[in-house]
């Protein structure tokens, strides 16, 4: 049984609370470029420090080597406008100082510690019984009296912070994560038909998730866009063009093959792009699939495919996205995202998760229309295809 935040006997005690606030950072100063995340743990850690809880944030940012792998300076002093709780920051995570730090919190504030990933063990997998004998977790642990996991949107990583401290501390799911457990802990209950959006660049992962909604009977449709729904034109045999067909290559040399084979298995069931938009110049053009191939790289579903796929998605019980429809940076291709996304919202119930596509639909002015937009992109969408996560796992005690 997971144990929520209602189970916690708070006052006064020190609670190591995993949050996930990796964010986008400006590329000068280190600063975020995007607090959403920050702003979604705000129910968690105000809830704990109202109940006098001595709150302890852990969180990463960025990983080893990226021009995001940062200090969570930035974090700490956002986080401290966010709530009406002080929210100090700590320049390590479990040195004595940061013990001492811990130690001497007031009720009813809280401290984030360094950034996790700052100690190599926190960049590599283990087991539960492994996780929970590393330096991360055997030093912070006599500082802490319970653990709260609410970082949803990290729980897929087999990494001390997430599944080291539920072995060795009373553990608890914070907010964010029971109302993703809530939402998509229980995918196969939601109001059927139920429509899979599959867009975006990440080919290979959004082919299995087709692969297993389809298999296990949780899709009725599976609607494609983006460079997912290119590799599913290839693999129909039509002719994109050369250029298409080589942005699909970089990202994968099986997704032809493996979207040909579901094509096979579920043809019915899955729904293609009638059009696509690529750019002249300035200008947007729409070709419908008999006038390709084209030289320029098919960069949005067309007016054809939004008004085909929308009338799948407003009568959907439940519309489950992930993945924008089209390169949605450039004004020039946000229509298809825009349009596409516009229409889940009239389904019963919609669900999106991924971050570059919550991004475009708060670009886009869209984002408030959805039931549920899920803190996590990986987390997620193993999630979406009807399977737990190793950090939801940990909490089960
Ligand atoms: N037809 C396309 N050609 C090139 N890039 C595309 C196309 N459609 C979508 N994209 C790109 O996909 C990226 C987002 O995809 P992805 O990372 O899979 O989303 P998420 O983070 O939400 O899971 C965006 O940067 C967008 O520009
Ligand atoms: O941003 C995250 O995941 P996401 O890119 O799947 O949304 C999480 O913070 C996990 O980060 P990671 O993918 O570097 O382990």
């Amino acid at each position: 049984m997971i144990r929520m935040l209602d189970d916690l006997d708070a006052e006064g005690a020190a609670i190591g609370v995993r949050v996930d606030i990796n964010s986008p950072v400006d590329g000068d100063g280190g600063g975020l470029a995007d607090d959403a995340r920050l702003r979604a743990h705000v129910d968690t850690i105000s809830e704990l420090c109202e109940r006098d809880a001595r709150v302890a944030l852990l969180a990463h940012q960025g990983r080893p080597g990226d021009e995001d792998f940062t200090d969570l300076e930035a974090h700490a002093h956002r986080l401290d406008t966010l709530l009406s709780a002080s929210v100090k920051y700590c320049d390590s995570t479990f040195s004595a100082d940061a013990r001492d730090r811990i130690d001497s919190l007031e009720p009813g504030t809280a401290m984030l510690l360094e950034n996790t990933r700052f100690y190599s063990e926190e960049y590599m997998s283990f087991d539960p019984e492994r996780a929970a004998e590393t330096y991360l977790v055997e030093r912070l642990v006599p500082a802490l009296d319970a653990y709260v996991n609410d970082a949803f949107a990290t729980s897929h990583r087999r990494q001390p912070s997430i599944i080291g401290f539920p072995q060795r501390l009373p553990a608890y799911a914070g907010r964010v994560m029971e109302r993703e457990i809530d939402v998509l802990g229980n995918i196969s209950e939601s109001p059927e038909p139920r429509v899979y959006v599959l867009g975006g660049a990440k080919v290979d992962d959004s082919i299995e998730v087709a692969r297993s909604v389809l298999e296990r009977g949780l899709a009725d449709a599976v609607l494609t866009a983006g460079i997912v729904g290119n590799a599913f034109l290839l693999a129909d045999g039509v002719s994109l063009g050369a250029a298409s067909a080589a942005v699909v290559n970089e990202r994968s040399h099986e997704a032809v093959k493996e979207a040909g084979e579901l094509l096979d298995a579920f043809s019915h069931r899955i729904y293609l792009p009638r059009d696509v938009a690529i750019g002249r110049g300035e200008e947007r053009i729409e070709l419908d699939l008999d006038e390709l191939p084209t030289d320029q790289p098919a960069m949005d579903i067309g007016a054809r495919t939004v008004a085909a796929y929308a009338e799948i998605l407003e009568d959907a019980g439940t519309a489950i996205l992930n993945g924008p429809a089209g390169v949605f940076e450039d004004d020039r291709f946000e229509t298809g995202t825009f349009e596409l996304y516009g229409s889940a919202t009239r389904a019963e119930t919609s669900i999106v998760g991924g971050g570059d596509t919550a991004s475009a639909l708060r670009k886009l002015g869209i984002l408030d229309g959805f039931d549920h937009v899920s803190t996590g992109g990986g987390a997620a969408l193993r999630m979406l295809t009807g399977h737990t996560l190793v950090g939801i796992e940990a909490l089960d005690q």
